[in-house]
């Protein structure tokens, strides 16, 4: 079992936290780390990997070397790695398309770096991670011990969210949502929760008609496929602790509905999870965090956490 971890924006904290989760997980789980060598921190006790079809190091950080640019100054991100960031992310998941390695977890890239950089057409890796596998829908999930979230849009304006809430969308996020917990979470029949969009989901259509007119036609019929659905359910009240051990999945209408109860509940365990790709990618909830960049203090608390993840998955399909 190997699980690859793509480099992220060199400028953050992503190689400070693939290092850290290298040394907490030596001999209970291999990576095999993409990036350039020179983005690694200062002292990195490293050692190329030229073959990754071949056995993996697991007694020193194993690199799988690319050629990206000098190091960016901590915290800065520097649009001229753009390119190597994106090939990174293609290299692992040619890997784990290959099968040469049990999966990927990706380290948080700057979204406007690689824009800048290299015009990267995606607002995130999941979308991105849907190309690369040749898949129309993927469907983006955050899980930790208490809760699992999926928005059904994800990087859009709010502005936009009502209009780009289409059925044909809710209805594949829940099927692919359910699927997924099946497939690589071992739930039978996932109890999963729908979030209104509207304050107390409409109230009768009193606050917003989406509920009625959108949200309640997919839930019946999805049910009818032998999905276990339950809502449209009031956002504000379905969280607590109470109301999470109903349900193994909350669906919600827009990003924010989702991210914040868990990044509330578990920002150090909560692990970002794509669900619908022909391989399995993972990658901690947090970002670049460019504030500490460089300083040694990052947390790689969700990075171990999502490395696990990945191969829990990975088991789960080899079953
Ligand atoms: N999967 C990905 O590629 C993701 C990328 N991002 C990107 O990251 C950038 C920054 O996003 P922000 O919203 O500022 O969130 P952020 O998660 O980078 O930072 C928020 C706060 O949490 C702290 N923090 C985050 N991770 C930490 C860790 N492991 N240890 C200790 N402290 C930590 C930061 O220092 C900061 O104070 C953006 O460009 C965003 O697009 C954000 C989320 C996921
Ligand atoms: N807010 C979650 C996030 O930004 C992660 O996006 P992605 O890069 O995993 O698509």
């Amino acid at each position: 079992m190997t699980i690859a971890i793509t480099c992220g924006e060199p400028a953050g904290i992503g190689p400070e936290i693939a290092v850290k989760a290298f040394s907490a997980l030596r001999g209970e789980l291999p990576v095999l780390w993409i990036g350039d060598p020179r983005h690694l921190p200062n002292g990195t006790d490293f050692v190329v990997v030229d073959d990754p079809t071949g056995p993996i190091p697991t007694d020193r950080f194993p690199v799988l070397a690319q050629n990206y640019g000098p190091a960016p100054r901590p915290g800065v991100a520097d649009p001229a790695l753009a390119h190597g960031v994106i090939a990174a992310i293609e290299t692992g998941s040619q890997l784990a398309l290959r099968g040469v390695i049990d999966g990927i977890c990706t380290a948080p890239i700057h979204k406007a770096a690689l824009v800048k950089g290299a015009g990267f057409p995606y607002p995130g890796h999941t979308e991105f991670l849907a190309a690369l596998g040749g898949v129309d829908q993927v469907v983006m999930m955050l899980a930790c011990d208490a809760l699992r979230v999926v928005p059904v849009t994800i990087h859009i304006a709010i502005t936009d969210v009502p209009r780009r809430l289409t059925p044909e969308l809710l209805a594949q996020t829940l099927r692919i949502t359910h699927a997924g917990l099946q497939r690589d979470f071992g739930l039978a029949e996932p109890r999963i929760a729908v979030a209104g969009l509207n304050p107390h989901a409409g109230e009768e259509g009193l606050m917003g008609h989406e509920e009625i007119d959108m949200i309640r036609p997919v839930l019946d019929e999805l049910r009818g496929e032998g999905l276990n659905l339950i809502g449209p359910l009031p956002a504000d009240t379905m969280f607590h602790a109470g109301a999470r051990r109903g349900y193994d999945v909350a669906v919600c209408m827009y990003h924010d509905q989702a991210l914040i109860p868990i990044k509330t509940l578990d920002f150090a365990g909560g692990v970002n999870v794509t669900l619908g790709l022909p391989f399995i990618r993972t990658s901690p909830d947090h970002g670049t965090a460019f504030d500490i960049a460089g300083k040694g203090m990052a947390d790689p608390s969700s990075m171990i956490a999502a490395l696990r993840m990945a191969a829990q998955m990975a088991a789960a399909r080899k079953v």
